[in-house]
């Protein structure tokens, strides 16, 4: 997938093209869907598809007091749209003067500096300053500068249409396996390590803590994960249980996102070292037990719930492997 950062960076000779433009956020199955229909689209007629995405997320722009985390931030994204067969995405960066484009001058640059041939959107889409324009404005523009528009009824999941804020609220939530039913995928943040304060090692469990970390999280408790240290080819993917949390047990909140690997052995960590950290099942809340000794005993126990996951996995992907 071509990447280009501003319109600018788009090559005089790339259009026409077939295109979808919206956050895409999480890349979650509905978008997907869109996605899959631009791809067939553009192969039928021998052309690129596009995708037009913004940075940052528009709501940040024009909510800059809101809170708002992103479940996959730009670089997350990228690389899950890499995946989805789309020839080259396009990034917007998401201006207040972009935002106070019209609908019928975001058009003009779709029409005249991105050469759209289509337009492939959720029937949900808005464009132009203060959303002012739906789906049947951008098929009445499109039709006045030269190009469709095709509109999806929205992709239902679980007796709801499918979108970024519903799965957004379910991680939030800790309802992890009714988020990875929307996206396809379990959830997953990418970050570094960072120092702990050494408790763990003394009192409870060794952890690798993470860097603090500005995007979506789920909710405050411990959880089954598996944590991948290092890319490409050297990369290593441990087991472990993770705790998210102000570890009430000893004294003064102090939030962190910490690791205890369970089939660990020894690694180069430095504060630079890329780790990803996948969040498979929610085991229980955080609690401020009574004592350290009470927390390492829990801790014991939700190993062993993690042990028992993974060998599950393990006796079913054997079971669904193909008999050699
Ligand atoms: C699997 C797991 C479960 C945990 N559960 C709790 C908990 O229920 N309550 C709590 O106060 N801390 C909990 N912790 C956090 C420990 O208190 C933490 O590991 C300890 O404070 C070490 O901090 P340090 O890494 O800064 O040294 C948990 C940690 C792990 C790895
Ligand atoms: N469930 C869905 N079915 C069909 N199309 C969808 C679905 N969800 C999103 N789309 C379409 O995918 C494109 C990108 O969507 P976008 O990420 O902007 O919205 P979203 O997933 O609904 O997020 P949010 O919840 O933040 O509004 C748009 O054309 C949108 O209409």
């Amino acid at each position: 997938m071509k990447i280009y950062r501003s319109l600018s960076e788009l090559p005089a000779d790339l259009g026409p093209v077939v295109a979808t433009i919206g956050n895409f956020d999480g890349v979650h199955r509905g978008h997907r869907w869109v996605i899959d229909q631009v791809n067939a689209r553009a192969r039928t007629l021998c052309l690129p598809s596009l995708l037009i995405t913004f940075d940052p997320h528009p709501v940040r722009v024009l909510r800059p007091d809101a809170p708002h985390s992103l479940i996959t931030p730009l670089e997350q994204k990228l690389a899950l749209l890499g995946e989805t067969g789309i020839d080259a995405a396009l990034i917007l960066p998401f201006t207040p003067e972009l935002s106070r484009l019209t609908a019928r001058q975001f058009a003009e640059i779709l029409a005249n500096d991105i050469h759209v041939r289509e337009v492939h959107e959720g029937e949900n889409f808005r464009f132009g300053h203060k959303a002012e324009a739906g789906m049947e404005g951008l098929e009445q523009l499109g039709h006045e500068l030269g190009f469709t528009a095709q509109t999806y009824s929205p992709h239902i999941l679980r007796a709801a249409p499918v979108s970024s804020s519903r799965i957004r609220n379910l991680i939030a939530a800790g309802a992890l396996h009714h988020a990875r039913a929307l996206t396809g995928r379990p959830f997953a943040i990418q970050s570094t390590p960072a120092s702990g304060r050494g408790y763990g090692t003394r009192y409870t469990v060794p952890t690798i803590n993470l860097a603090p970390y500005p995007e979506l999280l789920p909710a405050k408790g411990v959880y089954v994960t598996t944590l991948k240290v290092g890319t490409g080819p050297h990369a290593e993917t441990f087991n472990a249980v993770t705790n998210i949390g102000d570890r009430p047990t000893f004294g003064a909140d102090s939030f962190a996102v910490e690791s205890h690997l369970l089939n660990f052995h020894a690694v180069d960590l430095n504060e630079q070292t890329p780790l990803e950290l996948t969040f498979l099942q929610r085991l229980r809340p955080e609690i401020r037990w009574p004592n350290p000794e009470a927390l390492r005993t829990q801790i014991g126990l939700d190993v062993k719930k993690a042990q028992r996951y993974f060998a599950l996995c393990t006796t079913l992907t054997k079971e669904k492997a193909p008999a050699t």
